[in-house]
């Protein structure tokens, strides 16, 4: 049956119409494929609508980097779907984006903060802007070194409980699965010292303690932000919002749920008991207290005679979505570098030995003290070795806010630069044989702007940062002097990582606790 006996006309601009739509379309998603061309900046070329995702999927994230960087230096530029994105790990030019000129470069490069929920939004790590810095400002007075010392006892607590754990695992002759032992450590640690609860991961197995540790590998497990939908909301950000609404949402929601309902009830019992808040010293009572009285008014700054101030006042969503951020960054990012840490004292016996006979000489049998970790300073080559090795965030991205020029480089209002931290940690001029665990190389470049890279750099460096290397010198402080660990069969010779945005390995490490006699 024909058009003209159906009654119904085909128009013949229909098919004109649809070529240039889809032309159209086309030139969206190579638009700003001339960005770095244009600045003389050299980069691998892109496809249509991906730009050079394509390679991170072939090749992995750690591999792209690791080639480019041998074919274009050290700053070169790629796009992350249509965003042009600078890669750099020039040590000037990190020093300009991420300190000097960090008044542009505030905001990370994100999608993923667009499929949180609302609940769990507003929160330091995906903020931007003068938000941030109402945030910083209020969450910063939780971790000065008053604040960390007043933990010490909760943390030290948590480090018998791992030694008599690995005790109970020497005696028995039992394989230490690493990454289980150090997310029950950290989970006890973060638990306690930032929501006030003990929840006896390492000692207390039974299903209902599990929940937390479930929920959060759970977070950890999602695969949200390597997604199709995700990669497509690169390209059409106005797909957030209608995919969000669908349901699609980067925290799983049986886990949102669990930690909604587990600090919903938190605060409500310190509202319910206020003269017991007096007593605690946890990061939730920090932030409660600067929740929003009624009558006032929650803003991000106040004008004052010489300019803008920050303020600092939270509402009770924010301090929710504050207290599962901390949790959640302060739990597999300290376990990550507990695990590599161990593995290669386990692999290295003199580095093991130098380590003991540190702590041997420096604590003795004395009470294990603040002065005391920091006089350990054979043990912090080790954890920054660890942790230029195995940073547990391998990429930092931020957005110029506007046009810069950085070292000579100029990049666009509204592109990214991303620091490759792990192809820095690993770039051979910065550090040789990057490949080679060496502790010692950091007695000698400790200063260098690259060496506590792993936790960022400038104003929006990791907030956690020295919880973190506290814990982790506290727990080796502990351990060693009561266990020796050695390799077992279980114990990878090399280790391969999955091609996630963050630091995790394809095989369990595993190693094997002797008692010291
Ligand atoms: C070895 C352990 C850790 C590593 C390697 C690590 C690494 C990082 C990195 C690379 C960043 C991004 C910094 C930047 O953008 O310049 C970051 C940010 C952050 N980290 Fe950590 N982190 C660790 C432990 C912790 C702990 C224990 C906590 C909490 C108690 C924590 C809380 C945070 C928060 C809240 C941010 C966002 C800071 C902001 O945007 O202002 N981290 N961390």
């Amino acid at each position: 049956m024909s058009t003209a006996e159906t009654g119904i006309t085909f128009p013949w601009q229909l098919p004109l119409l649809l070529i240039v739509l889809v032309l159209l379309v086309y030139l969206y998603g190579i638009w700003t494929f001339s960005t770095w061309s244009r600045l003389g900046i050299p980069g691998p070329r892109p496809s249509a609508f991906v730009g050079n995702l394509g390679d991170f999927q072939s090749k992995g994230f750690l591999a792209s980097f690791e080639e480019w960087r041998k074919t274009y230096g050290k700053t070169y530029g790629i796009y992350f779907t249509r965003q042009p994105v600078l890669v750099t790990t020039d040590p000037a030019i990190l020093k300009e984006v991420m300190v000097k000129q960090f008044h542009n470069f505030t905001d990370r490069h994100f999608i993923t903060a667009e499929l949180t929920q609302d609940c769990f939004r507003s929160n330091l790590f995906l903020s931007g802007g003068d938000t941030w810095r109402r945030y910083r400002l209020a969450m910063a007075p939780s971790f000065t070194s008053g604040k960390l010392k007043a933990v010490m006892t909760y943390i030290t607590n948590c480090c018998q409980t791992l030694t008599s754990v690995l005790e109970q695992n020497a005696k028995a002759e039992d394989i230490v699965d690493l990454k289980d032992l150090y997310q029950r450590f950290t989970m006890d640690v973060i638990a306690g010292t930032a929501l006030g609860l003990e929840t006896k991961m390492l000692t207390d197995k039974r299903p209902e303690q599990q929940q937390m540790l479930s929920a959060m590998n759970e977070v950890f497990a999602s695969t949200v932000a390597d997604s199709l939908p995700v990669r497509l909301v690169g390209i059409f950000p106005a797909l957030a919002a209608p995919l969000r609404w669908s349901g699609f949402v980067a925290i799983p929601p049986n886990a949102a749920s669990f930690f909604k309902t587990l600090l919903d009830s938190l605060i409500r019992q310190r509202d319910i008991h206020p003269t017991d808040s007096h007593r605690r010293v946890d990061f939730l009572q920090q932030l409660l207290d600067l929740r929003v009285r009624p009558g006032q008014h929650v803003c991000d700054v106040t004008e004052e005679p010489f300019g803008k101030k920050p303020t600092k006042l939270l509402t009770q969503q924010e301090v929710v979505s504050q207290c599962f951020n901390i949790a959640l960054a302060g739990f597999e990012t300290t376990a990550s570098a507990l695990r590599f840490l161990t593995y290669h004292l386990a692999i290295h016996q003199d580095v093991q030995d130098k380590v003991l006979a540190e702590i041997q000489q420096v604590i003795g049998k004395e009470e294990i003290s603040y002065e005391h970790l920091a006089e350990l300073k054979y043990l912090d080559c080790v954890i920054l070795e660890t942790l230029r090795m195995y940073p547990s965030t391998p990429l930092i991205g931020r957005r110029a806010a506007a046009t810069a020029t950085v070292n000579g480089v100029t990049i666009p209002a509204g592109a990214s630069v991303f620091i490759p931290i792990y192809a820095a940690t690993h770039d051979p001029t910065n550090y040789p044989e990057p490949h080679l665990f060496k502790p010692e190389r950091f007695e000698t470049v400790h200063q260098s702007i690259l060496s506590l890279l792993p936790f960022g750099l400038g104003p929006r460096q990791c907030i956690g940062m020295r919880l973190a290397l506290l814990e982790i010198k506290m727990a080796v402080a502990h351990v060693l002097p009561r266990i020796k660990f050695a390799p077992c069969d279980l114990t990878p010779a090399n280790i391969n990582f999955t091609n996630r945005l963050l630091l995790l390995p394809t095989v369990p490490i595993c190693v094997s606790a002797k008692l010291r006699t």
